[in-house]
């Protein structure tokens, strides 16, 4: 469930009424999410999402709501958020804040094809293209810097082999990370899982969920979807899908000498980074609502298995 909070339809009319975006027909609450309550919006002109945000730093939407509009603008198939007649788009409905997005077509791929690898690749080049240029900044709130403070609250709960593990993985990428050149520099989705794309068929509909945007090393959000996307359930990286994603994605943005080395090592840290954030949700910090929390077994076979084989060679750049 991803109803949070009830609304009625008095109270989204009101904020219709301050848009033009046409008058209340219907609305649905979303089952899909785990953070936020999602409303579907139906009026007489258009479809719509209506998000109220029930947890995070309500302080750090403006920096989404600015990043949004800024890859709509550069025609990236996001939901850019709609804003008022005065051209405000952050607003407040039963007490939460509150956006308005278009809603953007399509479901999510379970098991995508390499025709939605090729789309996934090109956007997400597309996207770091331009989104080296925006101004805007959000630190990442989940690279080495979280790491290396929040892996010790879950050592306790971890094997000898495994406490082994996490310490020498966080150890090594410091080794690396701390002191490497820096990598080009970027706005990220900084979790796009399949389930936060939309897809029309084959014809990629959007990106959803940006709440973990942020600014920082672009190839940190390559790596992710990589591990996401491109993985067997045994681990393992499947070549096919690897590739379709990469060569769609260099022929927008050539990775660079130090990204190309760093490449592995991104892999294992985006992987840990995961099993870390799920052990925390099931043994630090339980959700407040009755969540069926992510499997953090499935991030630490992923860690596993890029440390027994590696990487797989990346595709030569676009000429
Ligand atoms: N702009 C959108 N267009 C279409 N569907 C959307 C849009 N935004 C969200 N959704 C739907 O709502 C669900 C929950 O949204 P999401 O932002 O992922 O919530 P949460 O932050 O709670 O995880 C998504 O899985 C998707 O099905
Ligand atoms: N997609 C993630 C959930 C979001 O990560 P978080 O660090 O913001 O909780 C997952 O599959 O674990």
């Amino acid at each position: 469930m991803a109803v949070f909070t009830p609304l009625t339809e008095t109270q989204v009319e009101a904020l219709l009424s301050r848009f033009d975006a046409g008058s209340l027909v219907s609305m649905e609450g979303v089952a899909a999410g785990t953070e936020n309550t999602t409303f579907f919006v139906t009026t007489d002109r258009r479809e719509l999402v209506l998000t109220l945000f029930e947890q995070g730093a309500f302080d750090e939407l403006p920096f989404f709501v600015d990043l949004l509009d800024y890859l709509d603008e550069h025609r990236l198939p996001v939901p850019g958020p709609l804003h008022d007649r005065d051209g405000v788009a952050l607003h407040r409905l039963a007490d939460k804040p509150a956006l308005l997005f278009p809603r953007l077509p399509g479901k999510h791929p379970h098991a995508p094809n390499l025709t939605q690898c090729r789309a996934l690749g090109d956007t997400l080049g597309r996207m770091h293209q331009v989104s080296q240029h925006f101004t805007g900044h959000r630190p990442n709130p989940r690279d080495l810097h979280w790491l290396l403070p929040m892996h010790h609250k879950v050592l306790v709960y971890l094997s000898p082999d495994d406490q082994a593990l996490m310490k020498d993985e966080v150890e090594t990428y410091q080794g690396v990370f701390g002191t490497g050149p820096e990598l080009p520099q970027g706005a990220l989705h900084g979790d796009l899982f399949r389930d936060n794309t939309l897809f029309d068929g084959d014809r990629l509909g959007g990106l959803i969920d940006f709440y973990n945007g942020c600014t920082g090393d672009l190839l940190f959000d390559l790596a992710i979807v990589i591990n996401d996307w491109a993985t067997e359930p045994d681990g393992r990286l499947n070549a096919e899908r690897h590739d379709a994603i990469l060569r769609a994605y260099l022929a927008r943005r050539p990775l660079t000498h130090a990204e190309r080395e760093e490449w592995p090592m991104m892999l294992r840290m985006t992987a840990l980074r995961y099993w870390l954030s799920r052990l925390l949700v099931v043994y630090v910090d339980p959700p407040a609502h009755d969540l069926t929390p992510h499997d953090p077994e499935q991030f630490r076979t992923i860690l596993l298995a890029r440390l027994q084989y590696g990487a797989l060679p990346l595709p030569e750049d676009a000429t």
